[in-house]
């Protein structure tokens, strides 16, 4: 999203991957500030690697460009895929072993240490956040690998059941989408001499399947769960269970609203005062 500090955004369409085409709408819409969104995700980005590597890393390649040539205060969010196998799985730390095994991780490790590049090199204010899964009641699952906690929302109102692509006791870190906007917001207005890093770990809360559907139940009685484990089962056993976002907590008072009963509730508000549910 490209938009102007003064008016809200206009629409306009843009491929990141070309850089020509970004300089050119932020010249003429006179952009003052980016959040950069575009990307291909860890089990989408594992069916099309190529793909992923053109978008993720050319596309924060022309955004740090445009920044750099334009003076741009600028936000990509980075994820906890950019750990692997090796890092600490139980409260992961701001620094360690970043080792990921998809080309998703890859390219967030990439986009944090371009983004810490054109700071120190050049002055640009790039801020990142290390994003747990985001679950949002306002667009269906993409190509993730924690989006089962959002198609089981979905599910559960259309169908009363859920089938779940990773085992029933895998921990994951996770944030409802509330929480994940108040983040990038307060670190975006965070003073920048409050930063003591650009990169920051962030989280609201870790926990399975099980514990989802546990949390659904005690609204829906009789929501079903099952399991049928696939390819992305691999990719959720490398990144971590448990985030350590004591940093960003201590920097610009980091502090989420949400456990997983008060967004399951809110989930299923939202969704269930819509009157069709497209579930995914
Ligand atoms: N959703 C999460 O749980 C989560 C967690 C951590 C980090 N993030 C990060 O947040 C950002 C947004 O994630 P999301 O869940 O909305 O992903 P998404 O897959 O829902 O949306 C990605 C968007 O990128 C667009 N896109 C793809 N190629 C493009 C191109 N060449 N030019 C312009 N746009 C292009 C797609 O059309 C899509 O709308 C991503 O950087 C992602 O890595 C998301
Ligand atoms: C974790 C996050 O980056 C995204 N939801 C994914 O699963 O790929």
């Amino acid at each position: 999203m490209l938009s102007r500090v003064d008016l809200g955004p206009p629409m306009v369409y843009a491929d990141v991957a070309s850089f020509d085409g970004l300089a050119r709408i932020v010249l003429e819409h006179g952009i003052t500030h980016v959040v950069h969104l575009a990307s291909l995700l860890s089990a989408i980005g594992e069916q099309n690697p190529q793909l992923a590597i053109k978008v993720n890393s050319r596309g924060t390649e022309n955004i740090l460009e445009v920044a750099r040539l334009n003076n741009l205060k600028v936000f990509i969010p980075s994820s906890i895929a950019a750990f692997g196998p090796s890092s600490p799985k139980d409260d992961t730390p701001n620094e360690c072993s970043m080792r990921p095994t998809t080309v998703y991780g890859v390219t967030k490790v990439y986009t944090e240490l371009m983004g810490e590049y054109y700071h120190q090199r050049y002055g640009v204010d790039f801020r990142s956040l290390r994003f747990p899964g985001i679950i949002s009641s306002e667009v269906p699952p993409g190509g993730g690998t924690t989006d089962y906690a959002v198609a089981i929302y979905y599910q559960a109102l259309k169908h009363g059941r859920y089938t779940c692509f990773l085992e029933e006791n895998q921990v994951l870190p996770m944030m409802y989408m509330p929480d994940c906007l108040k983040s990038v917001s307060d670190l975006m207005q965070a003073p920048n001499e409050s930063l003591t890093r650009r990169s920051y770990n962030i989280t609201g809360m870790s926990f399975t399947p099980k514990d989802l559907a546990a949390s659904i139940q005690r609204k829906m009685r009789h929501f079903e769960m099952s399991y049928d484990v696939d390819f992305r089962q691999k990719i959720a056993e490398s990144w971590p269970r448990t985030i350590d976002d004591s940093i960003a907590r201590a920097d610009w008072g980091w502090k989420p609203d949400y456990d997983i009963d008060e967004m399951t509730d809110s989930m299923l508000n939202r969704l269930g005062a819509r009157d069709s549910i497209r579930a995914p």
